[in-house]
């Protein structure tokens, strides 16, 4: 119930920030709307007792007054409606914010990871679509409950013994509450395989995996599967639903009980005379009354538990993303311009849920103003310590130094404004072509000439230039006339974005060049050689890229080899293939490929 309560309090604040006004007047008229109807029943008993007697001036007012409060029973909830509609459009748009903000708002990946994060963010996504109704179910509920208060005065004014009919109201709400929780409970049992299954439809609808079902004929399969998991859930939920209908029907039961004893209690009074007419036809209006406004609450109440519920998981699933990023109070700032590198510790990291580490003993300086290469086979860890790097995930033992301060201690958005980065899965941002390179560095977004300036550091250029307005070009199929791009092209304009800001600490290319011949990348690396040397200069920055290409990776000054997620080897090309160890045979293996 406190739950109930504290759903309560926190819609109608929401709703109070919206709009004072509406608020008010969508909570007055609902109210109004509801207590009208008890009162109608006791404007019938002043005419019935009234024309009885004869006292004709009494009855004409009564009957006005009956004729008022039913217009107003049926037409202040339509009046309320208008108000509330807006207030709950704005309060959808209020809580997908703050969903949206949870979901990306962090600034680690940590709570992406977890299966448990994953299946309520699912069951809240759905049931925060019962966000425009619940500020109805609310209002409702209010009305109702002001509304019984009343209808229990009256009952009790007539006969203490009719109190019996709201007391028997009591455990239909019981009941509803328990069928509610068993629903819920079979939805968070099922949010795993819906999940999986909604990622399977999601594959099949998708332009994406579109080729490559075809090609391997997967669509039975995945049809297969995607069948064969949502019969699983809509099995269990079926019988979650019909368990929850079982036991609420045993609640109305008991009220049906109820309403039959004290409506033959009033008719036991009355045959005795010690009841008025309009008496025992006020105790029947108010009972038919109080069998609506049961079967309203507890429709209202499993309305509003949904959006309780809701806010309950939205809760939960705050607590998991702090629980998954423990903060230490950042004390510290970046530094304006690196003076002696970044240094990892005994870094130590395994992504949450894994059972083993994914890097185990990483001990390495990367010098300040130099350029740094990793590589590995797939799977070593390389670009998980680039991940460290960037701040997405905290190491679980060990820590990172820029220039000897934890970089755990600095705000990761003030480290982040300070890091310039491309990765292999870049996005392809549906945008302008100035925006989709602009994004980069955001408040230089508009800048026509920064970013032709950034994608001529990419030497992309010639991929904007083939547009046919140039940089105010729509890409992609989201806008209107929007070009389409190809994969090299779209990651040529992901490195413009990389290389927006001018003046990083860190600069990350995670394989950002993946999608380009191996000339293009040479050519383009010794472009970024001479421009992290410059860089270098300005900011003592660090290029860190991770690549498989050996003849890219030669050219940095320093190479570390990651082989199952230990640092094995570290030095600059000479003396690494001088060593004779891991680099020099996966080199020699390359450089003979070539021949
Ligand atoms: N998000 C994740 N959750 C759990 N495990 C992960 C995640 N990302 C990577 N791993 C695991 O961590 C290990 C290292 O992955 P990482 O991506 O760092 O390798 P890599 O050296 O960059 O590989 P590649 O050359 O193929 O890109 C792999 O065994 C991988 O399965």
């Amino acid at each position: 119930m406190r739950d109930l309560f504290a759903t309560a309090r926190r819609l109608l604040s929401i709703c109070w920030h919206q709009n004072r006004r509406k608020t008010i007047v969508a909570v007055t008229l609902m109210i109004a709307g509801a207590v009208a109807a008890p009162l109608t029943a006791l404007g019938l008993r002043w005419l019935i007792d009234a024309a009885l007697e004869g006292r004709t001036t009494g009855a004409v007012l009564a009957g006005v007054t009956v004729a008022v409060l039913a217009v107003a029973a049926l037409t202040l909830g339509h009046f309320a409606h208008i108000a509330h509609f807006e207030l709950s459009e704005l309060n959808v748009v209020h809580v997908d914010r703050e969903i949206i903000r949870l979901a990306n708002g962090s600034p680690g990946l940590a709570h992406h990871e977890r299966a448990d994060y994953a299946d309520r963010l699912t069951v809240l996504r759905r049931e925060m679509q019962q966000l425009r109704s619940s500020l109805e179910a609310l209002l409702a509920l209010a009305g109702l409950a002001v509304a019984m208060l009343l209808t229990a005065v009256l009952l009790a004014m007539v006969n203490p013994f009719l109190l019996l009919l709201p007391l028997a109201a009591v455990p239909p709400l019981i009941t509803g509450r328990f069928a509610e929780r068993m629903v819920d409970r079979a939805k968070i049992e099922t949010a795993q395989a819906d999940r999986v299954a909604q990622r399977l439809f999601q594959i099949t609808t998708d332009a994406g995996p579109a080729k490559e079902l075809r090609v391997f004929r997967l669509q039975r399969e995945v049809l297969a599967r995607h069948r064969a998991l949502w019969d699983g859930v809509t099995r269990r939920l079926w019988r979650s639903h019909q368990a929850a209908t079982l036991v609420r029907t045993v609640g109305q039961l008991c009220f049906a009980a109820g309403y039959v004893v004290c409506i033959l209690l009033v008719v036991r009074d009355a045959a005795a005379g010690r009841r008025t007419v309009g008496e025992v036809v006020l105790s029947i209006a108010l009972a038919a009354q109080v069998n609506q406004q049961v079967a309203a609450a507890v429709a209202q109440l499993q309305q509003f538990q949904q959006i309780t519920n809701a806010f309950v998981r939205l809760d939960e699933v705050r607590a998991l993303i702090d629980a998954a990023e423990p903060g230490t109070a950042p004390d510290a700032e970046p530094p304006g311009r690196l003076r002696q590198g970044i240094r990892l510790r005994g870094v130590e990291f395994g992504y949450p849920g894994a059972a083993a580490p994914v890097l185990r003993d990483v001990d390495v300086t990367l010098p300040a103003g130099t350029s740094v290469a990793i590589v590995g086979e797939n799977g070593a860890g390389k670009s998980t310590l680039v991940k460290l790097l960037c701040g997405f995930y905290q190491p679980v033992q060990g820590e990172i130094l820029v220039d000897g301060v934890e970089l755990r201690r600095i705000p990761l958005d003030r480290w982040r404004s300070r890091i310039a980065a491309g990765f292999q899965d870049f996005v392809r941002f549906e945008l302008l072509a100035r925006e989709a390179v602009g994004v980069g560095d955001l408040p230089r977004i508009t800048s026509g000439p920064a970013v032709s300036a950034a994608l001529e550091r990419a030497q992309a250029t010639e991929v904007v230039d083939r547009l046919e307005h140039g940089l105010e070009t729509p890409l992609g199929k989201t806008l209107p006339q929007g070009t389409e791009l190809s994969g090299g092209q779209w990651q040529k304009l992901a490195l413009g974005r990389a290389l927006m800001r001018e003046e990083p600490l860190l600069l990350v290319l995670d394989e950002p060049t993946s999608a380009l011949d191996a000339a293009a990348e040479h050519a383009l690396f010794e472009r970024y050689a001479a421009q992290s040397r410059e860089l270098a200069d300005k900011t003592g920055a660090i290029t860190v890229f991770v690549s498989h290409r050996f003849s890219t990776v030669r050219m940095a000054d320093l190479i570390i080899v990651v082989a199952d997620g230990r640092i094995v080897e570290s030095g600059d090309h000479t003396t690494l293939v001088r060593a004779g160890g891991l680099y020099a045979e996966l080199y020699e293996l390359q450089a003979e490929a070539y021949r």
